[in-house]
């Protein structure tokens, strides 16, 4: 599979903080890669070094097989897609106005808008002035702006963080599509619950450093131990693995009818990131 995004030993610093130390991954063509970590964790300086507004202090940055800052040639424009919190709508004219400026700026049919509208749920709100929405309709027309041209490769900065579950839920569904129709995502988030819906694979970012990389599934393998809870009909709650004896103690519980429930205790995302930083993803 290609590869979209290279990222080789990266270092950012800022004066003398480093923001960013020895940072190494790759999002091939069609994922949907996300960034967690904490505040201050290196997300955004990341993001923005990946599309070019940065430059690394250190370290290999190729984003289709170019040098990342090429991002920011106007040729490179219509290939990639970026949600941040800095929006630069025009905020005296229109949702739709605002939108079909960037169509035209794309060379995009104005059908494209009501799509990207329609995406975002804000197609009955498309009339309203930008200087009178609120945080989440701003964060949606910005969304709407990214993914107008349908991109190749979407950067999304916390693309949820001031969304109601109802929208949340609706733009999931959206990046789903954009997705399977061949956008790579590359995202930003502290929403563990955001990660698992959507991401295939994901990074755990602690103090500009990457603490454990993979899939959902195989961390959750990786720092799970396969145990299970048995809750007992007496309102007990024993754990047990997978040894003989658990087996035995097991059909022994089960031949009584003394089991009440049985689950497994498979860790979250959030469980996961506090055993490799030893802190809360807040
Ligand atoms: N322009 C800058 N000048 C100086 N320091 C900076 C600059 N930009 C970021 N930093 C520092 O780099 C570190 C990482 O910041 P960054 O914005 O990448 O974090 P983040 O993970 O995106 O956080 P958040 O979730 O709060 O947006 C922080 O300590 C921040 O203070």
């Amino acid at each position: 599979m290609e590869t979209i995004i290279e990222v080789k030993h990266l270092e950012k610093s800022f004066q003398k903080e480093k923001a960013i130390r020895d940072v190494s991954f790759e999002i091939k063509k069609g994922e949907i890669f996300g960034f967690l970590g904490p505040s201050g964790s290196g997300k955004t300086t990341t993001i923005k070094i990946l599309t070019g507004q940065l430059t690394a202090s250190g370290g290999d940055v190729r984003v289709f097989n170019s040098d990342a800052r090429a991002l920011q040639q106007p040729a490179a424009r219509s290939r990639f897609g970026i949600l941040t919190d800095n929006s630069g709508l025009y905020t005296r004219i229109s949702i739709e106005e605002n939108l079909l400026l960037y169509s035209k700026l794309y060379n995009l049919p104005d059908s494209s808008v009501e799509e990207a509208l329609k995406f975002v749920n804000l197609y009955e709100e498309r009339k309203k002035r930008v200087n009178t929405l609120s945080k989440g309709m701003i964060q949606r027309v910005t969304l709407a702006r990214a993914i107008l041209h349908k991109p190749e490769l979407l950067f999304l900065d916390e693309p949820t963080s001031a969304l109601d579950p109802v929208n949340t839920n609706h733009i999931y569904a959206g990046l789903r599509k954009l997705n399977e129709m061949g956008t790579t995502i590359f995202l930003t988030t502290h929403d563990m619950t955001e990660a698992e819906v959507l991401c295939n694979r994901v990074a755990f970012l602690d103090k500009g450093t990457i603490r454990a990389i993979g899939s959902p599934t195989d961390l959750k393998r990786q720092f799970g131990d396969d145990s299970l809870t048995v809750e007992l009909l007496d309102g007990k709650k024993e754990i047990i693995g997978k040894g003989a004896e658990d087996a035995k103690q097991m059909f022994e519980w089960m031949q009584n009818n003394q089991v009440e429930r049985i689950s497994t205790n498979e860790p979250s995302l959030g469980d996961i990131f506090v055993q490799v930083t030893g802190r809360e993803l807040l």
